[in-house]
């Protein structure tokens, strides 16, 4: 029967059940109701599964949601119920051509509110891709899945759309040509209200030398009669006239300045040239659609006046206080004391479409402007780093959340770029290298910049040596974990032109992350998932949870015991062990390369032992490491590993295919996010038909599956859809199935419930410092002693979960020491190899010795 899809389905979980075990034949998740397949194979018929017919599809989602045809029978039915309470939107006439419009906009919105009204947008219009370049710059992403794509207006996100050139206008005429309905009136106020003073003032660096700007001279003598500006004003400093370096700039590595036309251009244009004699209906009608554009004048006249040193911040606070935010830009092309960097993109480097379209948002007017670029994991936001830093070609200092970090973006300079390799230099505990010219690139880590303890002689050589000079350009890595405090400190350290945030995933628990608004600047881009993933830039990935049920023995304990040491007997319940074994297997004998995540260390330990298979965790010592991690990417014998959260973040394995989340960080969606992303680089992903697979195992009735839904949010609303399976056929047939028998169940449940609670506790999770590649574990600290390889501090749930000042926090000080015993090879390959090399060592010893004549 051939795999078919519902349009329902959209991000949507399904119960679904695996119907065949062998892996010559495609594991099928059959749904209950027999109605639809999760095909487990990479053959033709996966990417049936996937595309399908799409027209199909459109066609019966558009009946099934019966949008247009409500809309209609509405209009001649004002009577009639509301069904949709306060969201009855019935009352709003469509446009005669509505058909050809791609938005959906809701009137709803409150008075005073920051949150503006949400979009829709029906991604099977064929002006789609326009009106998604114009909404990813005007409003904030909320949920991508396959037909229906919802977006939100913000004052933070108008305050993006401003720094790239637009006007409230212009969002406001664009959006009333893509709407279905004419633009409500609520909206453009909202439109309004936050976008007629911002972008009206800019602070602008020239010459080394703060200026205040703007195009509307009252705006000025306005400023100046406030007394907190006036008294900033350069002594004696007139007010000037000039014009807007609103010159079009060449991002290197693109053919011609095209990033910067975009911007120019109108809103929600294709950036993509027309092809000849190929005028599409779509291109039609947006031609239609721009018709009455106004073209950007060139030669706008500015009016500016100098302010004093020192005075930025306050002014800047000033300006934010009186409703007339101040962007702050870099004039970099005009910046004539700082020495420019010798540096471009090799010509072999050719940037994406998207990391253009990325970087057009931020040097759109001539100037580089300050913000968050966010693409998904494997994306390449190292190159996009890079790009800007050879698009503003000045001295460039890069931080990153570890040392090994700091090394691989240190190499990606010169593998990208034609920099000289003397021009790069590297700053963290173990290496203190300074640049050998004028200028140059500097890598380091935040709690390297950030630190405010004692530092050692050489670090306070170096942090003079950084501080004592300008930057043109701050490139933030993985921003979303870096907490305001460390922001703040290493803006007061490192002066900067401007500041560039890399992430994947802009989430944490606690909303913290709106901050990153006013520290760096606002989100100029993020990229669509499901997007990069049809264009072969990212892996397809199949996800799925997996419920197991708890055995007998196991939720008769779990009713009875404290929420601590519930969560070992969900972990550890044998079901989720069968089905972990089972899968390891299956997707094992289909040639899959799989990760087995668990956040609890104690879980990883059993599971892997009894598997066999290897594993690391913070205690695991760096060469350990170094030969799993190499044995898994090239020894056919090492198809599975078992990682702690260590392997979260930074873990560049393009082999992987297949994950397994045995334990996870309570309700972390951006731990989700970060694990998926492991796959997401995988090296088959152009293979016809390939799939990576994500399995997220959790046991029935119990706390996990409430922290399972939570997770998901985030990569449901990327577009990604959790298939549920409640059944694992064939599973009981598996030879050597672990936990058969009642007595072995018995013992598990014996030994687990044996477990300190610290041991339960799913919190009980290692502190990582560092990523598992990490350089530092065998670093000295200043009075020359070993550092610890984990750290363990005490911390709130709300820490846990990313929410407070760190990313994650450790509880149990004492398993410190039991991880340090714990160090060394686990596993029988593991051991095996250990011997033999110990044996080597000792025979090339021997024959030194004996070349030497000693005895
Ligand atoms: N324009 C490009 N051309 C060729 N290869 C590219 C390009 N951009 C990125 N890549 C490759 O894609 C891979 C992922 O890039 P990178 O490590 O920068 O991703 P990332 O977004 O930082 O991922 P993560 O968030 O997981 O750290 C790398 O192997 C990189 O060399």
């Amino acid at each position: 029967m051939p795999p078919k899809r519902k349009a329902s389905d959209i991000g949507s979980a399904r119960a679904s059940k695996i119907s065949t075990p062998n892996p010559a034949t495609p594991v099928s998740l059959r749904s209950e109701d027999n109605d639809e397949y999760l095909s487990g194979s990479n053959n033709q018929s996966d990417q049936d599964y996937v595309s399908g017919s799409e027209q199909e599809h459109i066609n019966r989602f558009k009946k099934k949601t019966a949008f247009s045809s409500y809309s209609s029978k509405a209009k001649t039915n004002r009577a009639r119920p509301s069904i949709f309470g306060s969201k009855d939107f019935s009352y709003l006439s469509l446009k005669p051509d509505h058909d050809n419009r791609p938005l959906w906009i809701d009137p709803s919105v409150s008075a005073g509110s920051k949150k503006g009204p949400k979009i829709t947008l029906e991604s099977f219009s064929p002006l789609a891709a326009q009106a998604e370049d114009f909404l990813i710059t005007v409003a904030e992403p909320q949920s991508r899945p396959i037909y229906l794509h919802e977006y939100r207006l913000t004052e933070h996100s108008l305050y993006a759309a401003l720094s790239v050139g637009l006007s409230g206008q212009d969002i406001i005429r664009t959006l009333e040509k893509l709407s279905k309905t004419p633009l409500p009136t609520t909206v453009s106020d909202f439109i309004n209200r936050h976008t007629k003073s911002y972008g009206k003032v800019r602070l602008v660096l020239r010459d080394n030398r703060f200026f205040v700007e703007s195009e509307e001279p009252t705006i000025i003598q306005m400023l100046l009669k406030d007394p907190v500006i006036e008294s900033c004003r350069k002594e004696g400093a007139e007010v000037v006239q000039g014009t807007l370096a609103n010159k079009a700039v060449v991002i290197s590595g693109t053919s011609d300045a095209r990033g910067a036309r975009q911007t120019a251009d109108q809103p929600g244009q294709n950036t993509e040239a027309p092809k000849e004699g190929r005028e599409t209906k779509e291109d039609e009608i947006m031609k239609a659609l721009r018709d009455e554009d106004d073209e950007e004048d060139p030669s706008k006249q500015t009016h500016s006046f100098e302010i004093g040193p020192n005075t930025r911040e306050k002014v800047a606070e000033r300006c934010l206080d009186i409703g007339y935010p101040a962007l702050s830009e870099y004039d970099y092309q005009n910046d004539r004391v700082n020495p420019d960097l010798k540096i471009d993109l090799k010509p072999h480097t050719q940037i994406r479409s998207y990391q253009e379209k990325a970087l057009s948002k931020m040097f759109g007017n001539g100037r580089a402007k300050s913000g968050i670029i966010v693409l998904p994991c494997g994306a390449g936001k190292t190159l996009v780093g890079i790009t800007a830093g050879c698009t503003i070609r000045k001295g460039i200092i890069v931080l990153c959340t570890s040392a090994m970090s700091v090394f691989q973006w240190s190499n990606e300079f010169k593998k990208w770029s034609d920099v000289n390799s003397g021009d790069v230099a590297v700053f963290t505990s173990g290496e203190k290298e300074k640049f050998r010219g004028q200028t140059g690139v500097i890598v380091s880590t935040y709690s390297m910049i950030s630190q405010t303890r004692q530092r050692a002689h050489d670090s306070e050589e170096m942090m003079k040596w950084i501080t004592s000079r300008e930057w043109g350009l701050m490139i933030l890595d993985e921003v979303h974990v870096v907490p305001a405090a460390i922001f703040r400190k290493v803006a007061e350290n490192v002066r900067a032109h401007c500041k560039l945030g890399l992430t994947a995933t802009l989430l944490r628990e606690d909303d913290k992350i709106t901050d990153l608004n006013y520290i760096i600047g606002p989100k100029l881009y993020e990229a669509n998932w499901m997007e990069l993933a049809d264009q072969g830039h990212i892996a397809k990935v199949q996800c799925a949870e997996v419920w197991c049920p708890m055995t007998i023995e196991f939720y008769q304990e779990y009713q009875s015991l404290s929420s601590r040491k519930q969560a070992l007997l969900y972990i550890m319940n044998p079901t989720k062990f069968q089905v972990c074994q089972f899968l390891i297997d299956y997707h094992e004998r289909r040639g899959d390369k799989i990760i087995v995540f668990s956040d609890n260390v104690f879980a990883l330990k059993q599971y892997a032992e009894k598997l066999k298979k290897a594993y690391i965790f913070g205690g695991t010592g760096q060469q350990e490491r170094i030969r799993i991690l190499e044995n898994f990417q090239h020894n056919d014998a090492v198809n599975t590993i078992f990682l702690s959260k260590i392997g979260d973040t930074s873990l560049d394995l393009p082999e992987a295919t297949c994950l397994i989340q045995i334990s996870s960080h309570y309700g972390s969606r951006r731990q989700e996010a970060q694990r998926l992303g492991r796959i997401l680089r995988a090296k088959r992903r152009n293979d016809e038909g390939f799939n990576a697979f994500f399995y997220s195992l959790v046991s029935k009735d119990t706390s996990e599956m409430g922290y399972s839904a939570k997770r998901q949010a985030f990569l449901v609303d990327q577009g990604y859809a959790f298939k549920v399976i409640t059944q694992l056929s064939g599973m009981e047939s598996l030879p050597g199935l672990a936990f058969k028998t009642l007595e072995e169940r018995l013992e598990l449940l014996n030994h687990v419930l044996l477990q300190q609670e610290t041991n339960a506790d799913i919190a009980n999770i290692e502190q990582i410092d560092e990523d598992l590649f990490s350089g530092r574990s065998g670093a000295l600290n200043s009075h020359g002693k070993k550092k610890a390889l984990v750290r363990r501090q005490a911390g709130s749930l709300a820490d846990l979960a990313g929410g407070g000042q760190m990313a994650y926090k450790e509880q149990n000080v004492s398993r410190n020491k039991q991880l340090k015993k714990d160090r060394g090879p686990q596993s029988e390959y593991f051991k095996k190899e250990a011997r033999a090399r110990e044996r080597r060592r000792k025979a090339r010893q021997k024959e030194q010795a004996d070349a030497a004549g000693v005895d």
